[in-house]
């Protein structure tokens, strides 16, 4: 815990470039409501009290870039960090990790690209890892039947089976860590990829490390705003999200 009583850090991968969301600037810099994406998911990372620390992997060739953005939207007088991210959303997050001094206990990964995640989820998966979920991530369930396929691009793909819905859940960030099980599931990752021989693709997520080497991971509920930017018509949804919110004052 530091001064302020906060317990835990906060990772940001922001090196993406957003190839799902069409050309145009990297996708934490496209703006939402006239704000980069990336400041608003730095600001609802800020506003948990939980949260001492963030840092952010920006994109490699954007670092004087982020340091200066950040800073002109007022979040100078906040402990946010911003070191160089990596090709893989994996790496930038190891990156990130590296950051982060070896007395915080608790680690949080948000994506940039979850600009609008309410402060109780940040809240919410913090105090489950501070209660000893080595391992926490935010999920809902989901709207629509799910099938597995054998993959057939262009062309019909024969279902394998139909999951049992009410199993299922869509997960989002942030996700919560003991920091030391987060360390060591990044560092076997990163000594497979290096050992030669077929390395295990990067993971979409964090949690997904976790599970490949045998850790728990626990679900806590996460909520229908605090999804991701990833194609053209989600941010047409966080531009309207974000109306409701500035005309309630709730922002
Ligand atoms: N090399 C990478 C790739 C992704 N990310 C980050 O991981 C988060 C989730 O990734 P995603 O939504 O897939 O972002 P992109 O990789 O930018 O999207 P796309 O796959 O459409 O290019 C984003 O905040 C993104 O900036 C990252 O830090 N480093
Ligand atoms: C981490 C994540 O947001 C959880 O849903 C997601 O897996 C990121 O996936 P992406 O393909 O990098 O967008």
């Amino acid at each position: 815990m530091n001064a302020s009583g906060a317990v835990a850090a906060a990772v940001v991968p922001a090196a993406g470039r957003g190839e799902r969301l069409g050309p145009g600037a990297p996708k934490a810099l496209r703006e939402l409501g006239g704000v980069p994406l990336l400041v608003h998911a730095v600001r609802a990372l800020a506003r948990s009290r939980a949260v001492g620390l963030v840092v952010v992997a920006a994109p490699a060739d954007g670092v004087a870039e982020v340091v200066a953005l950040l800073d002109s939207h007022g979040l100078d007088d906040k402990d946010i960090r911003v070191v160089a991210g990596g090709a893989t959303r994996q790496e930038s997050v190891r990156l990130g990790l590296a950051a982060i001094p070896e007395e915080v206990g608790i680690v949080l990964v948000h994506d940039a690209a979850r600009p609008l995640v309410p402060v109780e989820v940040v809240d919410a998966v913090a105090a489950a890892v501070r209660a000893g979920c080595g391992a926490v991530v935010p999920a809902v369930p989901l709207a629509d039947t799910v099938k597995r396929v054998e993959p057939n691009p262009g062309g019909p793909e024969p279902v394998v089976d139909t999951p049992e819905r009410a199993t299922l859940r869509a997960v989002q960030t942030p996700q919560g860590f003991d920091r030391a099980t987060l360390v060591e599931v990044h560092a076997k990752a990163l000594a497979e990829e290096t050992a030669g021989g077929v390395a295990a693709p990067p993971v979409t997520d964090d949690a997904g490390l976790v599970e490949r080497y045998g850790g728990t991971v626990v679900v806590v509920p996460g909520h229908e705003e605090a999804f991701k930017v990833t194609r053209p018509l989600d941010l047409v949804l966080a531009e309207a999200v974000l109306a409701r919110r500035r005309a309630a004052d709730a922002y």
